[in-house]
């Protein structure tokens, strides 16, 4: 391995590989991507619903840790990429954008140039949507978006209930402003997953000046007099430092990245000092203000159209080879068949929810997740701006130990409401006439969790988390934010965040298309050579040693 570049990229993840095409697309300038996980080439990775058995802790392609709910109740598992690709090449596949709005309020609070005028360009240069180009949407680009076919039974019929109940139908989720529901927009094609891996970093793979390593953790960022110069990392029991010429770019994802800026002394002072790390800059906001979105899973029994025998015994088999030799059938589904953004009230200026309808339905057996064997849905939903915030934080000058994480959901009122009220609408939706031919009962959390307090209970005992962290190293214009507008750490050199972490708050969506766009919006300003200088938010207090 080289030991100098001009750019080291930590996490070969749904950002790390877009931020590794763009800066790598000079010849001239030299870029090492760095990814603690294997490679992506797992046949399971590749099938859309491969991700039934992907998802398992102990599972080489995955990180797996345990979060707190908040308030002193249970853990849950959060699982996260660990592969080329990172979390996009384990998630869902399902392509959201979130709100033009969302992005216009990032903008109108400081972070000047990322408003839907920017950020929307980003989305529309990287996509090649199957719909073809529009106002909303993008072609030709590197990441493929198909819709999911039209036409089942059960499907038509949730989409003419929804109409019943006052959501309309939409060709493009993405383009309906005041909400809708429609076939799932997803990162699949041609019955494949289509990855930021598969999107970004296949086509530069063959780049002189891209090297890419897998298997290799970074352990901290290394920092000579404030100045970010390059990593510590670990490859096959070797530790090594690779020196940066122009920058660190951490793009390990929203509880990664906030521990290694922990672990490398950029952090809230008494918590490093805690653990016997030297400071270099005292961040209080690091690990903190973390975002996510609160599901809840309501299953619904129902008398046919789901797929639910599809996935095991003979048709399963059946189903395996429909997808291996023609790339179609239900092993290409995303984790929902449609998608819908709906008011819970209707004075609300726009969607304050997102359902994602599946044709399968879960229970449990033997402590363990199974696909029901009869027949059912799943309705999974969440108020999608949330303000509750959790916080990660070390749990030790190790880099092999977990985070302590801790969700904090539903801790405010504000979202405590709208997911109440969300659960309202939902049921509102499947009591119309045109699901009655299908639907039996809701089976969970069922008709009896029916006050407030029961319906906030069971987004704990019947949710879970959307797989959507974000926060952790929040861009602003303020002094306590952790990255200014160009993504720059506050108060030392050389070191940016580009992943979910520096998002403000959580988009009307799931994250891997913002992810994605952020990193598209991170290369325009770090190649534009004329940034100015982050304000420092105090001089560095120590510097880490350089390893020889
Ligand atoms: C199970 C699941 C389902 C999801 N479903 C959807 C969906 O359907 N649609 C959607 O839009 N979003 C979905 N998401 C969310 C979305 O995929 C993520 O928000 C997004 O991919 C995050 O991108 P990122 O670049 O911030 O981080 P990641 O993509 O997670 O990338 C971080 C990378 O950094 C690497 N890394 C971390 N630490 C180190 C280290 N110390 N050294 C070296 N490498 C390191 C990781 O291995 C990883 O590859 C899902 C996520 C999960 C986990």
């Amino acid at each position: 391995m080289n030991q100098e570049y001009d750019f080291i990229i930590v996490g070969a993840g749904s950002a790390g590989c877009v931020l590794a095409n763009r800066l790598s697309a000079d010849p001239g300038t030299t870029v090492l991507l760095i990814e603690s996980g294997p490679a992506d080439s797992h046949a399971l990775i590749q099938m859309p619903r491969g991700i039934g058995k992907m998802l398992t802790p102990g599972n080489p392609h995955v990180w797996s840790y345990s979060a707190s709910k908040g308030a002193g109740r249970d853990t849950e598992d959060w699982l996260k990429g660990r592969t080329l690709g990172g979390s996009s090449s384990i998630n869902g596949m399902v392509y959201l954008r979130g709100h033009p709005a969302e992005y216009d309020a990032w903008e109108a609070a400081g972070c000047t140039g990322w408003g839907w005028k920017d950020i929307g360009r980003c989305y529309r240069a990287m996509e090649d949507h199957e719909l073809g180009a529009s106002e909303a949407r993008g072609a030709g680009g590197p990441l493929k978006v198909s819709m999911h076919p039209a036409g089942h039974p059960l499907c038509e019929a949730v989409i003419a209930a929804a109409g019943q109940a006052g959501v309309p139908r939409v060709d493009d989720i993405n383009a309906a402003l005041h909400g809708g529901i429609g076939y799932q927009p997803r990162t699949i094609w041609r019955g494949r997953r289509w990855s930021a891996a598969r999107a970004f970093l296949a086509p530069a793979r063959a780049r002189r000046n891209l090297d890419v390593r897998t298997g290799t953790d970074v352990l901290r960022v290394v920092f000579e007099g404030g100045r970010a110069v390059g990593v510590e990392l670990r490859a096959g029991g070797t530790v090594a430092v690779a020196r940066a010429r122009r920058e660190v770019i951490l793009s390990a994802g929203a509880l990664n990245t906030p521990k290694l800026l922990q672990l490398s002394g950029v952090g809230p002072a008494a918590l490093l000092a805690r653990h016997g790390i030297p400071l270099v800059a005292d961040i209080a906001a690091v690990g903190r203000h973390l975002l996510e979105h609160r599901c809840i899973m309501l299953q619904v029994r129902v008398r046919s159209g789901s797929l639910n025998r599809e996935f095991a015994g003979v048709r399963l088999l059946k189903n395996l080879l429909r997808y291996f030799t023609g790339g179609s059938g239900p092993m290409t589904h995303a984790a929902h068949e449609v998608c819908a953004f709906v008011k819970t009230r209707p004075e609300l200026a726009r969607p304050d929810a997102e359902l994602g309808i599946g044709l399968y339905s879960i229970g449990v057996e033997d402590g363990k997740i199974v696909l029901e064997k009869e027949q059912g849905m799943t309705w999974v939903g969440y108020f999608t701006n949330p303000d509750s915030e959790g916080s990660v934080a070390i749990s030790s000058a190790d880099p092999d130990a977990a985070p302590l994480i801790d969700a904090n959901y539903l801790s405010t009122a504000n979202d405590r409401r709208h997911s109440i009220d969300l659960v309202r609408f939902m049921r509102k939706m499947l009591m119309q006439p045109a699901l009655r031919p299908y639907v039996v009962a809701e089976t969970q959390p069922g008709p009896a969790c029916a006050s407030d307090e029961e319906i906030a209970e069971a987004f704990f005992t019947h949710g879970s988390t959307a797989f959507h962290a974000a926060g952790t190293c929040r861009m602003g214009a303020d002094p306590g934010a952790v990255v200014d507008p160009h993504l720059r750490v506050r108060g030392v050199e050389g070191l940016r965040v580009v992943d979910t972490s520096i998002m403000p708050t959580l988009i009307s969506g799931n994250t891997n298309g913002p992810a994605m766009a952020i990193a598209m919006r991170a290369a325009e300003l770090i190649l534009a050579s004329d940034s100015p200088a982050a304000p420092a938010v105090r001089p560095p207090a120590a510097t880490n040693a350089v390893l020889p």
